[in-house]
Order: C-alpha cells, then sequence, then structure tokens
C-alpha cells in the first residue's frame, strides 16, 4: 500500500508517517526542504522517540520523499499510485499544494480509477474540506462530477505534540506519547483505511471543537501569557501563578461551551482538562512560547481557537468570557520578532488603531461585547 503525505515536518514525521508505517504503508512525503527530502531519500527511514521516561524508539521504514518544487512529474506520477494522501503542512498551505495536488488527480482520473481519500491533518475545524475547495477552483463542471465520484476529503482532528525539533539527527522527531488522530467517517470514499489509530467517527464536529477549544485554547493562552511574563518555554510559563490561573480558568469557560452544545460528560471533561495541562507539563519537552503561539493572525481568526468559543460562551451565557477575553488581549498584543502575522497584526493596530483591528482580524464587530472587553483588557 502507498501512502502519499504532503509535510515532511515534525507531525508529518512524528505522527501521521509513524502510523501510516505501522499500518504497513511504504510513504513518499512531498516538501519543499531539500534537506529533509535529500536525507530521507539516503537513509530511507527515521526514528520517532517518545518524550517519557522510557525514551523507546520506533523506526520508520519504507520512506521517501519528492520535492515538488523540483520534481512535479514524479509528484504527479505519486498521487497516480497513492492508496491514501494526507497532509500536514499547517493552514496556509493548504492553497499551494492544491494546485499540484489538482493536477496529479487530473492525471489519476486517466489511468486509475481506485477511490481515494485525502485527508488534512492541520489545526483547523474543516481542513479537508478547504483543501477540496481549492483543488476544486479550477475543476470544469464535467471534472467535478469524476472528482466528486472518485475522491473525498473528510475532516480530521489531530492531536499529538511535536515540539520543534534540535537533535543531531535531522530526521530524527521527539514526540509526546499521546495522540489522537479522529476522522469523518461519513465523508470516506472506498475502503475505510485501515490504520491502528485513526478513531472514525458520524460526526467530527464534537471532537474537533473539544480539542480545539481544549488543547489549543489552552497551549495558546499559556503561550500568549506566557510570552508577556517573559517566559520561554510551555513548562516555564505553567509555574507562573497567573498564567496557570488564566489558563484554567479559559478551559473552564470552553468547557462550559462544550459540555453545554454537545453534552460531554462534565467529570470527564474536566479530567480531559487536567490531562491537557498535565501533557503541557511534560518535562520531557521543550516547548517554545513562540511556537505554540505561531501565526496569531490566524489563531485569532473567527474560528479558530480563542475567538470561536468567547462567541459561543457569550451567545450561551450572556456575557464575555473573563479568561478567554484575557488570552486574546494578550494574543492580540503580541510582538514576537521572529513572527511575521505578530508583525501585521502590530502594524495593522498602528494603522487603524486597536478597536477596527480587532474587527479586521477576528470579525467581532466593533460594538460586540468582546471586542469592549479585548480594548479594556489591553488598557485602551
Ligand atoms: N506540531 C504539532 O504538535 C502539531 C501540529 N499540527 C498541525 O500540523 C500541521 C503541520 O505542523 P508541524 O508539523 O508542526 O509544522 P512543520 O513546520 O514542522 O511542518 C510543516 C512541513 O510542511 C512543509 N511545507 C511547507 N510548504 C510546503 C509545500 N508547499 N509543499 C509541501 N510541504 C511544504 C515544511 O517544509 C515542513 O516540513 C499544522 O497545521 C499544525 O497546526 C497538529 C497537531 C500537532
Ligand atoms: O500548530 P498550530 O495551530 O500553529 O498551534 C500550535 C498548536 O498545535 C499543537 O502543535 C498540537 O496540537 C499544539 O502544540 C499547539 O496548541
Amino acid at each position: 500500500m502507498k501512502a502519499l503525505h504532503y509535510g515532511a515536518g515534525n507531525i508529518g514525521r512524528g505522527f501521521i508517517g509513524a502510523l501510516l508505517y505501522q499500518a504497513g504503508y511504504a510513504t513518499t512525503f512531498v516538501d519543499v526542504n531539500s534537506e529533509i527530502v535529500d536525507l530521507l531519500n539516503e537513509k530511507k527511514e527515521y526514528r520517532v522517540v517518545l518524550a517519557d521516561k522510557t525514551q523507546d524508539e520506533l523506526v520508520i521504514r519504507n520512506v521517501s520523499a519528492i520535492n515538488s518544487m523540483e520534481k512535479p512529474e514524479e509528484l504527479e506520477a505519486a498521487i497516480v499510485e497513492a492508496d491514501i494522501i494526507t497532509t500536514a503542512v499547517g493552514p496556509s498551505i493548504l492553497p499551494i499544494i492544491a494546485k499540484s495536488l489538482a493536477s496529479g488527480l487530473r492525471k489519476r482520473v486517466e489511468i486509475n480509477k481506485a477511490h481515494l481519500n485525502i485527508i488534512a491533518c492541520e489545526n483547523l475545524i474543516g481542513g479537508s474540506s478547504l483543501l477540496k475547495q481549492h483543488v476544486y477552483e479550477g475543476l470544469t463542471p464535467e471534472e467535478v462530477v469524476v472528482f466528486d465520484e472518485l475522491f473525498a476529503f473528510p475532516d480530521a482532528a489531530v492531536d499529538r505534540i511535536v515540539p520543534n525539533q534540535t537533535n543531531a539527527d535531522k530526521l530524527m522527531v521527539t514526540v509526546e506519547p499521546y495522540y489522537e488522530w479522529v476522522v469523518d467517517e461519513s465523508a470516506l470514499v472506498g475502503e475505510t483505511p485501515a490504520v491502528e489509530g485513526i478513531t472514525f467517527v458520524r460526526d467530527l464536529t464534537p471532537y474537533i471543537e473539544r480539542k480545539l477549544f481544549t488543547v489549543n485554547t489552552g497551549h495558546a493562552t499559556v503561550a500568549y501569557l506566557g510570552y508577556k511574563k517573559g517566559c520561554k518555554t510551555i513548562d516555564e510559563a505553567l509555574t507562573n501563578e497567573e498564567v496557570r490561573k488564566v489558563a484554567k480558568s479559559a478551559l473552564k469557560e470552553t468547557g462550559m461551551v462544550l459540555v453545554g452544545k454537545y453534552g460531554f460528560d462534565k467529570k470527564e471533561h474536566e479530567a480531559y482538562i487536567v490531562k491537557i495541562l498535565s501533557r503541557f507539563e511534560n518535562s520531557y519537552i521543550t516547548d517554545d512560547v513562540t511556537r505554540v503561539g505561531r501565526a496569531p493572525l490566524r489563531k485569532l481568526g473567527g474560528n479558530d481557537r480563542l475567538v470561536a468559543p468567547a462567541k459561543q460562551y457569550l451567545e450561551l451565557f450572556g456575557h464575555p468570557p473573563a479568561n478567554l477575553i484575557k488570552a486574546i488581549a494578550a494574543a492580540i498584543t503580541y510582538d514576537g520578532a521572529e513572527d511575521e502575522e505578530a508583525q501585521t497584526i502590530q502594524q495593522i493596530i498602528r494603522s487603524n488603531g486597536l478597536q477596527k483591528a480587532i474587527t479586521e482580524i477576528t470579525g467581532l464587530e466593533t460594538d460586540n461585547p468582546i471586542t469592549m472587553q479585548i480594548m479594556k483588557e489591553v488598557g485602551v
């Protein structure tokens, strides 16, 4: 069985590639990082090491890689032959890979009529649907009919903390032991992929929202508040009383939304929060606040981990969530020098003033109570 995976980065190698290998796939990675592509083709294997006291190691074999900038024909051929396609490139890259994917799929329909599932493993709601939208942009109505019949883009939720790697072995990836990969079964085409570790569900929404509004909301809150306190890493930030308190309280707020909306058991959800906070404190992992807080423009989007649960909380309880507001305020004032999106946000604030900037960045109306509270929290 052949898998094609876009993005040979932390999650690509450390999570998706590992599970595909264990399921018996030979995986071809697609990337633009020539160092990683060359190393994968040279070594044909890499190590995944668990970040816990066991330091257990798994060797991922039967791997190769294609540089999509240099070998478009090779990539097309791999798309024609693939039994499954996955991605972990980052949401902003999906429109870029959609181009090569569309041309490979066009070629495929001429030669190979087998069904194919294409699963985007990114931190956003509706990632595969978004990829599909971009792939379909240039299709003729006739092609749409054929693509609809042969290809599916089931949405997914992925959860495993894989920090930036600093190993001498450039292919090795250190990962936390915990993982969760949930896929929308109702959107599959053809045979269900036999990958142990994927949980198939008929309705993905509760799972993706629980994950994004707990793991990612909590993480982002710790990252942005920690940065403000001068902390470098997530575990360091969590030793700060105030950061810890706000993060726990923000997760209480998102928990109220999730339990209210989906009927999750309150006690089980509380245990889920405790487990997540303990994952953030994993002493075998060094996770920079700048990695977890990366791309704040995306993270402050109206459908993402901070603003979406805040809007839902306001709708359900009639007043803005005090702690999520603190997280949003810290995110909007985050000015990490290496982060292009953080710099863009600061430029938007300088040009338009905070109130209009909040609207432009989050989609919240200028007179929304959440906007007002963010202004107060920032001190404007
Ligand atoms: N690192 C983590 O713990 C988790 C990350 N995710 C999600 O997984 C996705 C990937 O994140 P990471 O692996 O952390 O990032 P990463 O930066 O380690 O990996 C992304 C890879 O995509 C490659 N890439 C960039 N442009 C490309 C293109 N045009 N074609 C092919 N490859 C391209 C990069 O060279 C890089 O190797 C993101 O959506 C992230 O939100 C989800 C859960 C956990
Ligand atoms: O990958 P993103 O969306 O930029 O955000 C970082 C987040 O993703 C993760 O890497 C994994 O879910 C978390 O560590 C963190 O919450």
